[in-house]
This record gives C-alpha cells, structure tokens and sequence, in this order.
C-alpha cells in the first residue's frame, strides 16, 4: 500500500453477507472484511441464509437490525487489519435489489444525533417503523402482480415503462401489500429506501435519495419519461391521488447523478472509526448495477453473477424492455442501460443436488458434484443416437419462467431437439450436477440471444467475453459448463476478486465519483486505470465449435420444455 495518497471504500450488503473493501486511486485492493450474517449472528436473529421466512405467506425477509449490528462489526474488522481509515476520501457501495427499509417519524432526528459511545442498534431501533425489510426472494404479492399489469394494460406495457413487468420482488408491489397488510406501520412511516440508500443514510446521518439505477427495480419508475409512474405509485398507495403523493413523499427525490458527494459522512463514524471529517459519501446502487462497474464492460461483453442469485448482466445503449428480462437506467452513464437476467435458484439449488451426492470426505465440499460434472458429457450424450438431457431445478419458485417450485426432467432427440419427452423415472444423481449447471445456462442463452449478435465474420451470434463473479465462479467445474453453453467469441474470464465483485465495482464507484474530471465517465476514468493483468484470469477458451452449436440445436427443445411445465402450472 502507498504511504499516502486517498483511498475509497465499498460497501456489499447482500444476501447472506456485509463485505467491504478498500483499494487506491490505481485502484489496488488495499484492504477487505466481512460479515457472514449466519456464522456472525445466526444464532441471535434466527436466520438461516441471512433471512427469515413465512412460508404459508411466501415471505422472505432481513431483520434491519441485523445490518446495523454488522455495519459496526464490519468497520471494527477493518480496523483490526489496521486500514487506515482516516485516509479514505469516498464511500460508495452496492446492496442486494428490491430490498425495502421503513423510517419512522424519528429517523431524521435520530440519524443526526448518534452518539459514537454506544452501537448502531443501540440508538436507531427506534428509527425504523417496521423491524424487517423484505428480501428479494419473497413471492408474497402475486395479487399486487397482477393489478400492477392490469393498471397499465399488461406486462408488456408495464415492461415498457419500468423496464421488467411485474415481479414478486419489486418494492412497488412489496410497498402496495405491506401498505394493505400493516396499514398502521405505513402511516408511521415517515421515508421509505432501497436497502442501498439505506446503507448511504447510515453514513450520512440522513435519509438519502434513491439511486437512478437502483430505482428501476421497484416497478414504480417510469424509464422512458424519468420520472415516478403517478399510475402505479396511486395503485402502490390504495388506489387514490392523495394516497400516490404522499408515497412520492416517502420515496423522495431519486438521484440523478450516480457520482458526486452527497455529504459528509457522520460524525459517529469519525468519533468511532477514526474517517476523516471530509470523508464523503457517494450515492450506492444495487448490487447488480455495481457489479457492471467492477470492469470496464465493452459492448457485446456479458457478466454472469454466481451468488444467492444468478444474474446474466449486459451493458446496451438501446432500451429494449421485454416482460421476460429487466432493464434498468445504468448507474453510472446517462443514456446506457443495464440489461439483466435474475434467476432464484441459483447457488442455493446448486447447493440442493451437491448434497444428494455422497460427502467428500476432503475439505472442499464440491469435489463429488464438481467429478461428476465433469465427467458427463455435454447433455449426457455419450454416444452417437443418445437422448440429450434436459432438467429444470427450481427448490424455490422461479422469477423466469414464472413456475413454482418442483424439479422436472425430459429427454429429447440430440440432433435437432424433436420428439421431446418427460422421463419416467430419474436418471443418476450423478447426471444432475452437470445438468443443472446446463439448465441455468440454456435459460440465460435463450433469453439473451436477442442482445447478441456474431462477435466476427463466421461466428455464430454470442457475448465477446464472459466474465464471471461470485461465489459460484470460484468453481472450476461450473465455470467450464457454463463456458461450453454460452461460448464467448474471446474467452471467460473470472474475476480475481471472486466474491467480490460487487464490492469492489461499489469502490470504484467511489473512485470516479469523486476523482472524475468535469465530463468524464465511469468508462473513462477506470478504463485508464484497470489494468487487466492480476484483476482477471482467463478460466476457459469460451466459444468451442460444435459443442456451442451442440447446444444450440435443443434450445428450441428447452423452451418446449419451459412452455409445457407453464402450461400445466396454469391449468392447476
Ligand atoms: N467453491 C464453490 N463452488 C460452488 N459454489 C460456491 C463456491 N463457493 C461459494 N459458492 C456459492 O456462492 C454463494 C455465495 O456467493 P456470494 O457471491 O458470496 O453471495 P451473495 O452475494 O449472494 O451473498 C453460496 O450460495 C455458494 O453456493
Ligand atoms: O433480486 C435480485 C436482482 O433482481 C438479486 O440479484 C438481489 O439483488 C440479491 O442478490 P445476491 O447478491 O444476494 O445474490
């Protein structure tokens, strides 16, 4: 680490952990801690996989308190490893999307007044009208779903204003049931944020304004016009004018600069951890939209995120919304927009078929579902007239399609996807791990193949780079599979950081939004200093002729497959 000179921190509040890390203006990591949210305080808050559930309602949420009680944990661990926080000029961050926190009437007065002898949760409990914020994974608000896509004359036009059709998760509709559900925590709710500004409000002693990126995950911004949909914060707020201004009240203003300072950082945290009173505070985004920034992202480049979730991200400047994927106003550059797949079952389900195969008896945990994985071939077809393989997993109903939680298994001609069937009875466990890993990437390759085109003359239409991030791409065996369904016309790469992808695109954000010359985009700045030696390293060559098109030939049978199990959902 350089002796002196600024540094900036950043932030991940996601699922199942609080990560932060700290690089230099050359962007070296100088610094990193985190929270494990179940080893640190599984016990305390009962949670497992940093939530609590209800299932009979299909929710899943956070206890706020949890957060507050890490954020002061996270700070003292980087202390321990004797970062220098004096030194750091900048804070900015990501945060799991859709996430919502409930201020109370209080919040403000208690923000400004924290006394730095006692903890966070010691003095802001009561700033907070409801205990919990819902997560991302909950599937409570079908009904709120379905009059958000009647309000506006269906999914299609709904996608077309906020970039995604109507989602369980999405804080509009999250808002619009907690409204008719707790009507009295919402009449003492005096702001409501995004988990994102609510990590920002923590450091800057004030509520902070929502992220112009972040704000599209809610089902409430209308992209096209800029601006909050007065129909759908009506519908949020109970069906009445009055009830949609006073909702555009307790949202606030969105911001629409990604960089800058939004103030100083508290005076809690100076007294407490040692920042400089100068330190400022640049707007957080979501998770998703920070992990964009942890590279400078070409056109035709794709980032795929193995965390809790999965997320298929592309960077596009055309806005082209369709029900099935979500876009979202980038957080960093006006004009560009960020394209993203989200998948639940991601690592978890990954997690369910691993523990079907017999425990290794090493440490790493993957080694049997990473052999055996390996050892199939592409779609199972080891020989010439073998039935290509298809599954779908979902412990956990899915975002896209949308069906409900079962595991299905078909068999159809390897050739050319006909004669597509039902298997009657399983195939090996074994058989499993590598069809998962296919199954999540045929999903993301038949979604996005509208965004691709051939990378250069010859080449079938496919993503320039893949990069992957995440726990997930810390998997030699996912990473490959992956690699061989999505090509990638010039390699897959991970990211060195592994996990910490969103953290570090957070801290970077921080970098620019206050090292950035009048003008100068994100693109700009970090181009001139990412250096790709030590930050990535290539995992697979990507593009393999013949296997690609191997795939290629039962997409259309996937989507036969997806279409068939939705049907029959909506028949029950
Ligand atoms: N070696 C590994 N192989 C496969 N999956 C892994 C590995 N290490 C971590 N994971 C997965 O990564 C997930 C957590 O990823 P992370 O990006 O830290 O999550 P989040 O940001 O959602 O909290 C876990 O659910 C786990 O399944
Ligand atoms: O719901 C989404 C995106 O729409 C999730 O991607 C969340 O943003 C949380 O992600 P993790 O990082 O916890 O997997």
């Amino acid at each position: 680490m350089a002796a002196d000179g600024p540094l900036y921190l950043g932030f991940d509040l996601s699922t199942q952990q609080l990560k932060a890390i700290v690089v230099q203006s050359d962007l070296t990591v100088v610094s990193s801690a985190k929270v494990d949210f179940d080893q640190d305080f599984g016990a305390k808050y009962n949670i497992k996989k940093g939530v609590l559930l209800n299932e009979a309602e299909g929710e899943v949420f956070a206890p706020v308190a949890l957060w507050l009680e890490s954020l002061d944990l996270v700070l003292q661990r980087l202390q321990d490893e004797k970062t220098p926080l004096n030194r750091i000029k900048g804070i900015s961050g990501s945060c799991q999307q859709h996430g919502s926190v409930y201020w109370s009437h209080q919040a403000e007065e208690l923000l400004a007044g924290l006394n730095s002898d006692k903890s966070l949760v010691e003095q802001l409990t009561p700033a907070f009208s409801h205990p919990y914020a819902p997560n991302w994974q909950d599937h409570s608000t079908q009904h709120e779903c379905d009059k958000f896509e009647e309000a506006v004359g269906g999914a299609e036009r709904l996608a077309q204003i906020t970039g995604s059709a109507a989602h369980h998760r999405f804080t509009g509709t999250q808002i619009m049931r907690l409204r008719r559900k707790l009507p009295e925590m919402y009449s003492s709710t005096s702001r409501i944020s995004l988990v994102s500004a609510f990590l920002a409000s923590l450091f800057l002693g004030s509520v902070a304004p929502m992220d112009i990126s972040d704000a599209c995950g809610m089902n409430l911004w209308d992209i096209p016009e800029n601006n909050w949909s007065q129909t759908l914060l009506d519908l949020a707020a109970g069906g009445s004018k009055e009830g949609g201004a006073e909702l555009r009240q307790k949202l606030g203003e969105v911001r629409q600069d990604g960089g800058g300072s939004m103030g100083s950082i508290s005076s809690y945290f100076v007294q407490k951890y040692g920042f400089s009173a100068d330190c400022g505070v640049a707007p957080f985004t979501g998770d998703n939209p920070a992990t964009i920034l942890a590279l400078p992202l070409r056109p035709l480049d794709a980032i795929v995120s193995l965390g809790t979730s999965t997320t298929f991200l592309m960077s596009t400047p055309v806005y082209k919304p369709d029900p099935s994927y979500h876009f979202f106003n980038h957080p960093t550059t006006p004009g560009q927009y960020m394209f993203m797949l989200c998948y639940k079952n991601g690592g978890l389900a990954r997690e369910k078929v691993r523990d079907v195969l017999p425990k290794p008896e090493g440490a790493d945990v993957w080694e049997n579902f990473n052999k055996a994985a390996l050892a199939t071939p592409p779609l199972d077809v080891k020989a010439e007239g073998d039935k290509a393989k298809l599954g779908l997993y979902f412990y956990l109903p899915e975002i896209v399609p949308n069906i409900s939680a079962g595991t299905w298994r078909y068999e159809c001609n390897a050739k050319d996807g006909s004669e597509l069937q039902e298997v009657e009875k399983p195939w090996p466990v074994e058989t499993d791990a590598r069809a998962i890993i296919e199954s999540q990437a045929l999903s993301m390759r038949l979604r996005s193949q509208k965004l691709v085109h051939a990378p250069r003359e010859g080449l079938p239409a496919q993503p320039r780079r893949v990069y992957l991030v995440g726990g997930g791409s810390l998997n030699p065996a996912i990473t490959s599979v992956l690699a061989d369904v999505l090509g990638g016309a010039d390699g897959v790469y991970k990211l060195d950081v592994g996990g910490n992808a969103c953290a570090l695109g957070g801290a970077y954000k921080a970098v620019w939004a206050f090292e950035r010359a009048e003008g100068e985009t994100f693109d700009e700045l970090i181009g001139k200093r990412w250096k790709e030696e030590g930050a990535i390293q290539k995992v697979g060559e990507g593009y393999k002729e013949g296997v690609f098109e191997q795939y290629g030939e039962v997409l259309g049978a996937f989507e036969e497959m997806e279409e068939r199990i939705l049907k029959v959902a909506r028949n029950k």
